[in-house]
């Protein structure tokens, strides 16, 4: 469904200076995978999405959407692919249906046949009862919905979703998913789902494959409970007086499927306490021969916790940095862009300005 070779987005800023947004990018996603692209702000996600989605033309490498190549067809993929980006697509002043209905017939359907799949969007995402409000008028997250059922009007069988949840609660974040994934389902063929995401919790419990991307690059490709098992590990931890953390840690050191130990002790002078931290493959199956071990040293444990890994684990395995910590742009001297502003000119394609960012 995807195929990219060595994808690549420069942007020349001003005179001198180039960001290597996207850096040589090859990925394949197969028709009706749900794949969550993750990492942290300015790590070259959205370039990415909107370089498959034809809303920008590559700078090197090579990226077919749908069977079609983006370059020479970008026409051909537009019309089958769907693409709710961050600023949305629904027109504020227009009202709800109209809107559906407008964008069915920008797709090529008849008048007819356009009312009906509005009527069918709106009612698969739960928004009826506002088909005849004005779109400014809806809550963040019937919005939102709204976005998708844009996204989904032509019926296409790649869906490109950029942050969909970004800004809503938890509620409307677990509705929206909902939503999302009863319309996957209910297509003839399993929809293809891209996303990006920061919210590690929602690429953890929806994606079936976990894209991770920094500084413009794939770091690791896998299902979730895949990465964070070859990647980051279970975490146990055991409570010990401090003159004895030396001792347990190399207890922990010795025992199976230990991948690394770590010691800390804090407290007030005189009432320290001392943890140790084990990074195992498989935290309840190590527990007890780690508490045998430290019994038959005479090293006694006073408290156990066994924590499963975090898709943040994974990422602070792979790069030394936590993805919670990571939420400033971090390229030098380049101010964080907002939607449509595009200094370089170089892409200033009539899609491209328009903070809607509707394919059509
Ligand atoms: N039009 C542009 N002109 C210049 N630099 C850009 C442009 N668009 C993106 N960049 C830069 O490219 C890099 C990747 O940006 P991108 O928006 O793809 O990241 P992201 O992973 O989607 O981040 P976020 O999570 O914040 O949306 C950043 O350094 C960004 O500042």
């Amino acid at each position: 469904m995807i195929r990219t070779r060595a994808l690549t987005k420069d942007f020349v800023v001003g005179r001198t200076q180039t960001v290597h947004a996207v850096r040589g990018i090859s990925l394949d996603v197969e028709p009706g995978e749900l794949v969550a692209v993750l990492g942290p702000n300015g790590a070259g996600k959205t370039t990415t999405l909107r370089m498959l989605t034809t809303l920008i033309p590559p700078t090197a490498g090579t990226a077919e959407v749908a069977g079609y190549d983006v370059v020479a067809h970008p026409d051909r993929v537009r019309a089958a692919i769907g693409y709710v980006g961050q600023g949305g697509a629904a027109g504020a002043s227009q009202l709800v249906r109209d809107e559906l209905v407008t964008q069915g017939e920008i797709y090529g359907l008849d008048r007819r046949r356009a009312r009906d799949r509005a009527n069918e969007l709106l009612e698969a995402l739960d928004l009826t009862e506002q088909a005849d409000r004005k779109v400014e008028s809806l809550s963040g997250g019937q919005k939102r919905r709204l976005d998708v059922a844009v996204g989904l009007v032509h019926e296409p069988s790649l869906l490109f979703l950029d942050e969909p949840s970004t800004g809503l609660d938890p509620h409307n974040r677990a509705n929206l998913w909902e939503h999302i994934l009863r319309m996957r389902t209910a297509a003839a063929e399993p929809m293809t789902i891209v996303l990006t995401t920061h919210y590690l919790d929602e690429a953890d419990t929806f994606a079936e494959r976990v894209i991770v991307v920094d500084h413009g690059q794939v770091i690791a490709d896998d299902t979730a409970d895949a990465l964070k098992a070859e990647l980051a590990g279970d975490l146990v931890t055991l409570r010990v007086a401090p003159e004895h953390a030396a001792a347990l840690a190399a207890v922990a050191e010795r025992a199976p499927g230990t991948r690394s130990v770590r010691v800390e002790t804090s407290g007030e002078a005189g009432r320290e306490a001392s943890t140790v931290e084990i990074r195992t493959a498989d935290g309840p199956g190590a527990t007890p021969g780690l508490l045998r071990a430290a019994d038959g040293a005479g090293l006694q444990v006073s408290r156990v916790d066994v924590a499963r890994p975090t898709l943040d684990d994974v990422f602070l395995g792979l790069t030394g940095r936590s993805l919670r910590e990571t939420a400033v742009v971090d390229t030098p001297g380049v101010e964080p862009l907002e939607t449509g502003e595009h200094p370089t000119g170089e892409h200033s394609t009539s899609e491209d300005t328009t903070k809607k960012e509707v394919l059509a």
